[in-house]
């Protein structure tokens, strides 16, 4: 049994009522969750403030309460603690609970705009490779060593994600690679945890419907590296122009990555095809199957972070060579009647941009590139013409669909799509909302050696329609309607 003192330990207080002797069977900080004996922390969200259900909470069984502000009316037998910061104080309280899981293993976060999921995924599977029992904490999945299970959020919420990490360390894992999105930082759903390094990717234009400004997003990011001890290593892309700012007042080790720029893990492209690249990494040549310049960039983390590690560099090196793509990231196969069809989790300005020149650079010229592309509902709205503008800059053919609208109109989103396009492109795309058709379209329009490009969902199973998930998969839908046009 746990007692509400203990969960405490170094969390600062600034009031606490009642008797901190009370047993805590769980942390609840939804109050629809909370059960016999929970202690239920009000966090105040982007909807609504929990601080509005702590009556609820009380009535469904908590005993004890963590709070910004106290209620005014107390209830006799409830201990009340006010804290200045309740989503700070909730991840400190989870580590806690679970026995602070993230000290007994080595965990490494990974942030930035683009490639988190895909340099965190490598790391677990390299790691794996190498025999070093890992888990991950990603958009795509949560793994225990081999375990797989479903990731609802990017970064957990910090219960959840201590509650894996204390799995993971009963497993016998020894490292830990985990994602840290900008979202999960701001909500400091990682308060608490200790890193023993951690990596930023890059940074590009994403979330500013949360962020509100650029600055804002940047600095999300760069707390991560802020918090970093001085024994932690943090390695960052020297080739970003914000690379140096988000290490700026970092206390950790620095290094850094990069194909352009001369720092400690240096990649160069040698050769890229459609089935892979030739690389040349930190002097030694390399064979990899995964494409994009960006894997390039993203090959040149997985390999600082595995020798900051402290792997064998020689090791490594043969263990990359046979790493596999990350599901959903530049997935792609050849049709019986040679069409090549890919599917990018490209949700991004930057994203979408770089896989296009990627396919720019394995084409022959002789071939039609087709897109098909959508952006998120209740999302960033700035994304929209952006993205739409590079689609046909950078495609033969396009065709403006639906990504998750979620609570939004469909139409009007690929309305604000449309108003990116350059008036001499117009000729260029067509729309048609239903992703289903849109997809099949582009399969009827495309001929041998044509390649398409379906954009924005990757890895999802599933398309968030008006608060429903309904079961959606791109690469399954694009499969059958290559298959019936038998082509
Ligand atoms: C915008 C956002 O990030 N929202 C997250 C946030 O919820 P919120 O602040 O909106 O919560 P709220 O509904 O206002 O409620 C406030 C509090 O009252 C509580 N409550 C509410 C109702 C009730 O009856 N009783 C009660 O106690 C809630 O449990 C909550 O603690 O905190 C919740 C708990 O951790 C998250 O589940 C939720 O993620 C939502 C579902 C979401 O879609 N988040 C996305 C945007 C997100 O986090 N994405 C990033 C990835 C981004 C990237 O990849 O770049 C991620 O890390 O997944
Ligand atoms: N290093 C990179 N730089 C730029 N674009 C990248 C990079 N790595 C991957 N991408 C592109 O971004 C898409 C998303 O990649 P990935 O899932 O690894 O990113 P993420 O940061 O985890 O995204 P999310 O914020 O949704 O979790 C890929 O499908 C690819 O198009
Ligand atoms: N992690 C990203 C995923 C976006 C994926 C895209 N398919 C969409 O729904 O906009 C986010 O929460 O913004
Ligand atoms: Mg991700």
């Amino acid at each position: 049994m746990k007692l509400l003192k203990d969960i405490l330990y170094t969390a600062p207080i600034l009031d606490a009522i009642g008797s901190t002797n009370v047993a805590v069977e769980n942390i609840a900080f939804d109050s629809r969750k909370v059960v016999k004996e929970s202690l239920f922390v009000a966090v105040p969200g982007t909807v609504v403030d929990g601080h509005d259900y702590i009556a609820q909470a009380i009535s469904q069984g908590a005993r004890s309460i963590v709070c910004e502000k106290l209620p005014e009316e107390l209830n006799d037998g409830t201990t009340y603690i006010q804290v200045k910061d309740a989503h700070a104080t909730l991840g400190i309280l989870a580590s806690n609970f679970y026995g602070n899981p993230s000290s007994k293993l080595k965990l490494v976060g990974i942030t930035g705009t683009n490639g988190k999921t895909t340099v965190a995924t490598l790391c677990h599977r390299l790691f794996m490779a190498l025999g070093q029992k890992a888990g991950l904490l990603s958009t795509v999945n949560v793994m225990i060593g081999r375990e797989i299970h479903p990731a609802t959020h990017t970064t957990p919420d910090p219960v959840s994600l201590n509650s894996y990490l204390k799995k993971m360390v009963d497993a016998g894992c020894k490292y830990c690679f985990m994602e840290a999105s900008s979202h999960g930082i701001e909500q400091r759903r990682i308060a608490g945890l200790k890193f023993i390094g951690a990596a930023f990717t890059n940074i590009s234009h994403d979330h500013l419907d949360y962020h509100k400004t650029f600055d804002d997003y940047i600095l999300a990011k760069k707390a991560l590296f802020d918090a970093l001890s001085p024994e932690a290593f943090a390695l960052m892309n020297q080739d970003d122009k914000h690379g140096r700012t988000m290490l700026l007042h970092s206390k950790a080790k620095k290094y850094g990555f990069a194909l352009k720029t001369d720092t400690d893990f240096k990649a160069r492209i040698i050769e890229h095809q459609l089935d892979g690249m030739l690389l040349q990494l930190d002097g030694q040549e390399v064979w990899t199957k995964l494409i994009g310049t960006f894997n390039a960039l993203n090959i040149a983390a997985v390999y600082g972070i595995a020798v900051l590690l402290g792997e064998d560099k020689l090791q490594v090196i043969t263990a990359i060579s046979a790493l596999q793509s990350v599901e959903g990231r530049f997935q792609h196969f050849q049709s019986e009647g040679g069409v090549t069809a890919i599917v990018d989790y490209a949700h991004t300005p930057d994203a979408l941009k770089n896989v296009l020149e990627t396919i720019g650079k394995i084409r022959t010229g002789a071939e039609t590139v087709i897109t098909v592309v959508g952006c998120g509902g209740n999302r960033d709205k700035t994304k929209r013409p952006e993205m739409a503008n590079i689609a046909t800059q950078l495609s033969d053919q396009v065709i403006f669909t639906s990504d998750n609208p979620r609570n939004e109109d469909p139409e009007v989103i690929i309305q604000e799509m449309e108003a990116g396009v350059e008036m001499q492109l117009k000729r260029k795309y067509l729309s048609i909302s239903n992703r289903k058709e849109a997809i099949r379209t582009a399969a009827r329009l495309a001929n041998k050696n044509d390649i398409i490009l379906i954009a924005g969902k990757g890895h999802e199973k599933y398309q968030e329609i008006k608060g429903e998930k309904l079961p959606f998969d791109d690469m399954a839908v694009v499969r059958e309607s290559l298959t019936q046009n038998q082509n």
